[in-house]
């Protein structure tokens, strides 16, 4: 029964694309057409998986698309080569591997500039493929003559021709590379990729390499573009060069658009709706060249009115109800479980260095400058281990930006930082969250379309797995430690019961609560914690302040916060930081009389008072 819930996807797909030669038919679908939007639905899955699950938008994706179909198409036509899978397979491995040096040159660069690299990466594939390489490519009259697949079974050879003849063969591809994109998109490595699309700064600071995981994604969706290109040839017993062209990327965004991406088939389904419009309209209306007017405002009443495409408008439907029934279901246990001793116990935590003893942090003079500004001046700060430290500051003393270099956000502009011994000056925040040392953030930085439980999934896998790890066939939900690692998470920030809402849906003093989780959620051995209680209500402070209490059993903090009666609650020393330097250090009582604190705070009143 798991079983079959769990491929049910896959069933579904199988029955559909089994019915689809005699369903279609007597609806007047002509073959050719259903086979064109295979090969454009297979070319979607990949791009989905880089588009919809990444959030990367390229426009280059006929470049790969027009590689694979060319190689194959070559060594089809002009090498003689003899086996048209094997042909496909090379022309795939082929476009996979130029997916990979375009898209290292791409990934230098985010959001338009990202897309602008890809634009002029398509443009200069089709340059290359009508000048220079046109004695291989055909030039504009492309390869003719490609051959079409035979099967060897032994006992007789499957031919697959042309029209419902060739379907077999294209739906098979299809299917396959539906499974394996499912597969993908289920793994550890989907999750990951979607994190990157809500929010990469974040996922990096979690723990991922999320430049890898990027690159990943292109040279996938590139893998898939060179197939479908090569099936593409088949198809139509000739690769024609405007594979090639810049239209073809266009096409490809606008039918995943219209079927709905992060969907998988809606590629499938937007192709459908694209070129059985396109027939009609251009035969059975007779309107021309003016097919593409209708097309044009048919896109616009969708994307307007759906947007999340055809396929994530329906499945939105369902989702909604489905999530709902989680969390009720959850509710109960989840508070059960708060009151348990193992929901509150803390985590096992990270060590870099398990054999180290000395302070956790050390940091000497630590100094940023931003051009004029100087935001630190050359601070000195050590914590111990089991220690919880609080920080405070008037506004402007720098006390972020203290943060932001202790997690190797921003490197500082003079000054070490030696965390377990381990000097990390100048490392990467990805590295120094894989050592055991991450915040939360004084904004939060979440992963807004993910549930509240998939957000902590994201963090606790970094933690799982390591910086870059290609497990893409492996299902998130066989990975051992994440469930039991996710829910001890949940239960100490208290969010059970929501975990199955996407973030949008929390309330502010919940979305402040998974902040810290995501952090916790790494079991760092140092955990900063950046003005935690910023924003809430008064109640909210007073639980939030029990829950830090809860949290810091064990582990060692270091929280700032302008509440200053919060801190001294809750950290056993406090270092003031003002204009950047630090002002004095001591326990809560020793700060609290201490005059130049009450200076610094309260502009010499205390003195005014004193007088
Ligand atoms: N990226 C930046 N570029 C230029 N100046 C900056 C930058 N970040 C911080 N600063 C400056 O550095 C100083 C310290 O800022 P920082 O945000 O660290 O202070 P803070 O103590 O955290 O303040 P708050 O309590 O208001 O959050 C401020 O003068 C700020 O304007």
């Amino acid at each position: 029964m798991n079983l079959l819930l769990r491929l049910r996807w896959h069933l579904l797909a199988l029955v559909l694309l089994v019915a689809a030669p005699f369903v279609l038919p007597p609806l007047g679908a002509a073959p050719n057409t259903v086979n064109r939007i295979l090969v454009w639905g297979l070319f979607g899955l990949g791009f989905d998986i880089l588009f919809g699950y990444t959030g990367l938008l390229s426009f280059g994706q006929s470049a790969f698309y027009g590689t694979g179909g060319f190689v194959a198409a070559y060594l089809l036509t002009r090498a003689g080569f003899p086996h048209v899978i094997t042909a496909l397979v090379i022309g795939m491995v082929v476009a996979a591997f130029v997916g990979w040096l375009v898209g290292m040159l791409a990934m230098r660069r985010t959001g338009i500039y990202f897309a602008m690299i890809t634009v002029a990466i398509a443009e200069i594939f089709f340059f290359v493929e009508f000048n220079p390489l046109s004695d291989w490519t055909g030039g504009e009259n492309g390869l003719p003559g490609v051959p079409t697949p035979m099967v060897n079974l032994g006992f007789t050879t499957l031919h697959f021709s042309s029209g419902w003849s060739l379907y077999p063969f294209l739906a098979f591809c299809y299917f396959v590379g539906l499974a394996l994109a499912l597969r993908i998109v289920h793994s550890p490595v989907g999750a990951i990729l979607a994190a990157i699309r809500e929010n990469p700064m974040r996922a990096a600071a979690v723990g991922h390499n999320v430049h890898g995981y990027k690159l990943t994604a292109f040279v996938i969706a590139a893998a898939y573009a060179g197939l479908a290109g090569g099936l593409l040839g088949v198809l139509q017993g000739f690769m024609p060069p405007d594979a090639f062209m810049f239209d073809t990327s266009g096409q490809l965004i606008i039918q995943t658009a219209i079927g709905g991406r992060g969907t998988l088939v809606g590629p499938l389904v937007g192709a459908a709706l694209w070129l059985f419009l396109q027939d009609f309209l251009q035969g059975t209306l007779q309107l021309g060249a003016a097919w593409k007017l209708v097309l044009g405002l048919v896109f616009v009443v969708l994307v307007s009115f759906l947007r999340q495409g055809i396929v994530g408008a329906v499945r939105g439907l369902f989702v909604r109800g489905a999530a709902r029934a989680a969390d009720d279901a959850v509710q109960a246990p989840a508070a059960a479980a708060a009151a348990t001793p193992a929901a509150s116990q803390p985590m096992a935590t990270h060590h870099a260095n398990a054999s180290y003893t000395g302070p956790v942090l050390k940091a000497s003079g630590l100094t940023k400058r931003y051009g004029g500004v100087v935001a630190n001046q050359e601070i000195d700060f050590s914590v111990d281990a089991g220690e919880l430290r609080g920080i405070i500051g008037p506004n402007g003393a720098g006390k972020s930006t203290f943060f932001k270099m202790l997690t190797c956000e921003v490197a500082p502009s003079a000054g070490s930082i030696v965390f377990e011994g381990q000097d990390i000056t100048g490392r990467d925040v990805t590295a120094v969250c894989q050592l055991g040392l991450t915040k939360s953030y004084q904004v939060n930085q979440l992963f807004n379309r993910l549930t509240v439980r998939q957000n902590v999934e994201i963090a606790v896998l970094a933690d799982l797995r390591g910086r870059f790890r290609l497990d893409m066939f492996r299902r998130l939900d066989t990975l051992p430690g994440l469930a039991e690692r996710v829910e001890r998470t949940l239960g100490l920030v208290r969010l059970q019961g929501r975990a199955s809402a996407p973030v949008a849906e929390l309330a502010y003093g919940e979305k402040r609560r998974l902040e810290i989780g995501l952090a916790l959620a790494s079991s760092p051995s140092l955990l900063l914690l950046d003005e935690p209680l910023a924003g809430m209500s008064p109640s909210e402070r007073t639980e939030t302040v029990q829950l830090l209490k809860a949290i810091a059993q064990g582990r060692t903090m270091v929280v700032i916060d302008h509440d200053m009666d919060a801190l001294f609650e809750l950290a056993g020393r406090i270092t003031v930081l003002q204009e950047g330097r630090v002002l004095v250090e001591g326990t809560p009582a020793e700060i609290k009389s201490n005059p130049q604190v009450q200076e610094a705070y309260l502009g010499g009143v205390h003195e005014e008072g004193a007088a």
